[in-house]
This record gives structure tokens, sequence and C-alpha cells, in this order.
């Protein structure tokens, strides 16, 4: 089958802001630095003992893509407010003809998915919910969750997220659905399906009591990870906003209300913590650094794990769908668009290269993006 549709050229799985001579008037969209290429990579390549210029140099780096991840909005205080939002239109419908909107390409897409069976991936933070200040109140709405237990009843449904797995299903609070925490290093899957052979794969039961099969591919990393959120806890107590959250197989450190000109503290106290645990490493996300195990997992892999224990890969009457917002969310988009797979949906109010091949403005249009497929499927005779 042929997705590749208009999207011709791989694209960059970092997310760094788009190149400013790609789009109209976007030097309205300010970054704070010009936008250095961040490899997250690095770290899994340079040693981790202290050696002066090069530690300094790593932790300038990681404070360069912190800001670089970080549009300055653009507000009325700074710009007159209707000339500034003009443009930024601009700009993003300009990127919309590489991201076309899931809402304005639904027929396409179901066109597409005529006689195949649609599995459903959702991330969680900006994606079900919108993105606020404090993570520990990332609520989605009551009209968000009755979608997602409508859209769950009529397709397989998984949520993945960055998230401990059982935090994100504490906010999401429904049943009928699989859950993966700790970008995919958790997964809460069927039991009839997962091989038991398959080693870090051990039988459990859900809340319900009900038998699953519970995927932890980083389970020895759990005292490390703990040890680590003690210390990261312990190094960032003194900087006012920071905040350190335990997702149980990785750690972020939110830097979101913490004033700009600390960020540079914050990327050192991480640094001088992950510096002697040459296993783990560090990924950006928004308004994040995320600490995770140097494993060769990530929630493409967590998706196509998903998609074999539900009996649902290799096989061309299925169409897998990802709905994503982070820079974790463009393992999956890739692995669907290498594929040939499925459709990436990229959710962002702001022009940014992706691996996805749609585009949805917030979680609002994914809401209606759900509702759309559940009433095309209860409309539509197959
Ligand atoms: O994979 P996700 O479900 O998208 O999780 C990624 C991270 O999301 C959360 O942080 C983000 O959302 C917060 C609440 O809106 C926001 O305050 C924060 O700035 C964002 O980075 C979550 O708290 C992290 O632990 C997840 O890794």
């Amino acid at each position: 089958m042929d997705l590749k549709s208009n999207h011709t050229a791989p694209v960059l799985a970092d997310p760094a802001p788009i190149s400013k001579s790609r789009l109209v008037a976007s030097s309205l969209l300010q970054y704070s630095s010009p936008a250095p290429v961040f490899s997250p990579n690095l770290l899994l390549t340079v040693p981790r003992k202290k050696t002066g210029i090069l530690d300094d140099v790593r932790a300038s780096s990681w404070l360069d893509a912190m800001k670089s991840s970080s549009p300055r909005h653009t507000s009325t205080r700074d710009y007159n407010h209707e000339i500034v939002s003009a443009d930024t239109d601009v700009a993003y419908r300009t990127w919309m003809a590489k991201y076309p909107s899931a809402l304005s390409s639904f027929e396409q897409i179901t066109n597409f998915a005529k006689g195949k069976r649609i599995a459903l991936f959702l991330d969680y933070d900006g994606t079900l919910s919108p993105i606020v200040d404090n993570p520990d109140f990332a609520f989605m709405s009551i009209d968000m969750r009755a979608a997602v237990a409508k859209v769950a009843k009529y397709f397989p449904t998984a949520i993945i997220s960055g998230r401990s797995r059982d935090k994100v299903y504490d906010f999401v609070g429904l049943t009928d659905l699989y859950y993966a925490g700790s970008h995919g290093m958790d997964i809460m899957g069927p039991v009839r399906e997962l091989s038991d052979d398959s080693p870090n794969c051990i039988r459990s039961t859900d809340k319900q009591g009900k038998g699953v099969k519970l995927f932890q591919p980083a389970s020895e990393f759990l005292p490390m990870i703990d040890e680590v959120f003690n210390s990261l806890v312990n190094s960032t107590k003194e900087i006012k906003g920071a905040k350190v959250e335990n997702n149980k197989f990785c750690v972020s450190v939110h830097y979101r209300n913490v004033d700009e000109k600390n960020w540079k503290t914050v990327a050192e106290c991480v640094h001088d913590v992950i510096r002697n645990y040459p296993r783990l490493r560090l990924s950006h996300g928004r308004k994040v650094l995320e600490v995770r195990p140097v494993i060769d997992w990530d929630k493409g892999k967590a998706l196509t794990f998903l998609l074999e224990s539900l009996g649902l890969s290799n096989h061309d009457d299925v169409l897998p769908i990802y709905v994503g917002d982070d820079r974790t969310d463009e393992d999956a988009f890739k692995v669907l668009r290498e594929g040939n797979l499925g459709y990436g949906i990229l959710v962002s109010s702001a022009p940014k290269e992706s691996n996805a091949f749609f585009s949805l403005r917030d979680p609002q249009e994914v809401m209606e993006f759900l509702k759309s497929l559940v009433n095309w499927k209860k409309t539509s005779v197959l």
C-alpha cells in the first residue's frame, strides 16, 4: 500500500524549529536562539567522566536545545497582536501544505481505511490534554474522555505516554484501552497475544483483576531510576519552579516554571547527576529534560510491539493511526512512515518538521477527529 502521497523527502526526527527560509514570515515565530540541531545520540558516544571543557560543552548544548525547543510565544504586550497572528497564520498555513489537517483530509483518510481495521495510538500530554503549567493537573476534559471511550468501542485503542503507566491510567480512567507508560517501556497488553517466551514479559492483572501481560524492557533500571530521581529532587530543590517527576522507568525534570535565566542551572544539575550513570541518557521534550535508560526501545518500538500483541501486524487490512505532539512521538511516526504502515498525525499549533503525514492544531481538534472516526464507523457500510 502506498501511503507516501505528497510526502516525499524523509524528514528529521528532531523537530527543531523549521528552517526560517522555508516559511513565509517565519521570522515572526520567535525562538530564543538560532536552532542548533540537538543530537539525541550525543550522550551515547561521549564518555561521562568529568572532563572540564567537554562537560561544559555538553551542558551548554543541552541549554541550547532547551532554548531552541521553547519558542517564545508572541503576545500583545510585545507586538501588535493582529499583525503577528496574521503572519503566523500564513506560516502555519504554508506548513499545512506539507502536513494537511487530518480533519480537512478526513475523507482521504477514511477512503484509504475502507475495508481496513483502524488501530488507534494516542499520546497523552498535549494530545488528549492541553499543556498546563503543573504536570499534576494535566486533566483531560470530560468530553475528551467520552470521545476516547467511544472511539475505543469501535477501534483497538492504546495510550502511549511518557508518564508512568499508573499515572496516565489515573488521568484517562478508561478500562477498554491498552496502556504503555514511560515512553513505551512499560506496556500492559492483552494476555492472549503476548508470547510467553519474550524476556521481560510477565503475567499480571489489571485494576479490574483481568489477566494481562506486562512488558517492561527496562525493568533492571528501576533501582537506578529511583536513585537518580532522589538525586535530582535534591539537586534541583533550590531552583524556583523546577519540578522532578518520577515516571517509573524514566525521570522528567520540568523547567516550564523556571525563570529562563536559571535554565542553565537546571541543565547543569541534571548533567551533574547523570554523568555518573553511563547507562542513562537524556532527551528533550516540551520544557522538560527526560532521563531514560540507554536501551533500544522507544514509542516506535512500543507501537510495533502493541500491533504484534494485538494480532494486527503484517496485515494489509490494518491501518494504524498514531496521534502525538512531542519529539518522542516522532519514533512512532517514523515506524509508520518508513514501514508504509499507517498515518502519523502531529498535534501542533506551530510549524515543525515531522515524520507525521497529517496535523491537528490542538487537543480540541484531536477530539473532533476522534468523534469523526466514530461517526464514520457508525454510518459506513463496509
Ligand atoms: O508522552 P506524553 O504523554 O506526551 O508525556 C510527555 C511528558 O508530558 C508531561 O509533560 C508535559 O506536559 C505537562 C502538562 O501539560 C507540562 O507541564 C510539561 O511542561 C510538558 O513537558 C509529563 O509531565 C512528563 O513527565 C512527560 O514525560
